[in-house]
């Protein structure tokens, strides 16, 4: 089997019910190797129990999860992955080194991989603090360290960013883009809608339990458009209408909407002014992540159907 072509994750009608509350209803989600994954959702619609799920620390009611083509949970030897999940728990009088020497013992890990993880998260100057003393940020990038330890193939971080500062958002996402880049695979979960659009390869959106979508960033926005502000404006949209379509421009408060790309620009304001239009504005405008998402979950329902 060529591994490289093996989905990191796999679920197949993952579902999780407690009493009559689904959490989690039938997803069906796929994580390619060496991509940063962005589970995407309000609160409470069921990523880390998905996350859960698939680290095998609670059983689904019905579908399945795998890793690497293994059953979640049941881990093969040779399969790493680190995971953040649940609060870090370390210990507020041991340094940030100890406290992973802690866990490193455990584990089976060297005191030399505790500093290289601590530098793989650029806390090896800080090593020797106290835990207490670490900012959030500070505390969170520990974490990671700890999920980091044994050079996992797959991370998974639930809400990484959750409760930093701009500054710990800024660093927290710089190393994610850091850990893809040498190859390893990261699946996030994000409540953070610009932050997902900023740094993942590709989105799963989880409304309510259910997974609404599952596209790269640049497909789930569905590309860009220009925004012309042109008076008169009807003869500024008969001109819009010939080069982008009758279906292809829509009338918004900021102006006229023409589904085409930046290249287009020039030759649009061109047309526009030969046509003896004025033009005042001509932008480039994609949509972002939050406006697709809004459009998305506001247009579904999610009915509660009984779990099968
Ligand atoms: N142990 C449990 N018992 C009962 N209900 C639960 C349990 N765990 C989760 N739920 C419910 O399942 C739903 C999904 O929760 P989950 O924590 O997975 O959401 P989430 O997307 O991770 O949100 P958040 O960002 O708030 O953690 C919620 O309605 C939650 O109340």
């Amino acid at each position: 089997m060529d591994t490289n072509q093996t989905p990191v994750v796999t679920t197949d009608a993952l579902t999780k019910t407690y009493g009559d509350r689904v959490a989690v209803d039938r997803v069906s989600m796929t994580v390619q190797r060496g991509e940063v994954y962005g589970f995407l959702g309000p609160n409470g619609a069921g990523k880390t129990t998905t996350l859960r799920m698939l680290l095998g620390l609670i059983r689904p009611t019905a579908g399945m999860a795998s890793i690497l083509g293994r059953p979640a949970g049941r881990p093969h030897p040779d399969l790493r992955v680190g995971a953040l999940i649940e609060g870090p728990g370390f210990h507020p009088y041991l340094s940030g080194r100890d406290n992973l020497r802690t866990v490193a013992r455990f584990r089976g890990f060297t005191d030399a991989e505790v500093d290289r993880v601590l530098e793989r998260v650029d806390l090896a100057g800080r090593g020797s603090d106290k835990y207490k003393g670490y900012s959030l940020g500070m505390k969170q990038r520990l974490g990671v360290a700890a999920a980091l330890m044994g050079d996992p193939e797959l991370i998974v971080l639930d809400e990484p960013t959750n409760g930093l500062d701009p500054a710990g958002m800024a660093d927290m996402r710089a190393l994610v883009v850091d850990l893809a880049r040498g190859g390893q695979t990261v699946l996030l979960s994000s409540h953070l809608l610009a932050e997902v659009q900023e740094i993942c390869d590709r989105v799963g959106v989880i409304n309510s339990g259910r997974l609404l979508l599952e596209s790269t960033v640049a497909e789930m926005r569905g590309g860009s458009s220009l925004r012309v502000r042109a008076t008169p404006e009807p003869a500024a949209l008969a001109v819009a209408m010939r080069l982008a379509g009758d279906d292809g421009v829509r009338r918004t408060p900021a102006g006229l909407s023409l589904d085409l790309s930046a290249d287009a620009a020039p030759h649009v304001t061109r047309e526009l002014v030969n046509a003896g239009i004025d033009v005042h504005e001509i932008t480039h405008t994609e949509r972002s992540l939050e406006e697709v998402f809004f459009e998305m979950t506001t247009a579904t329902t999610p009915e509660k159907e009984p779990v099968a």
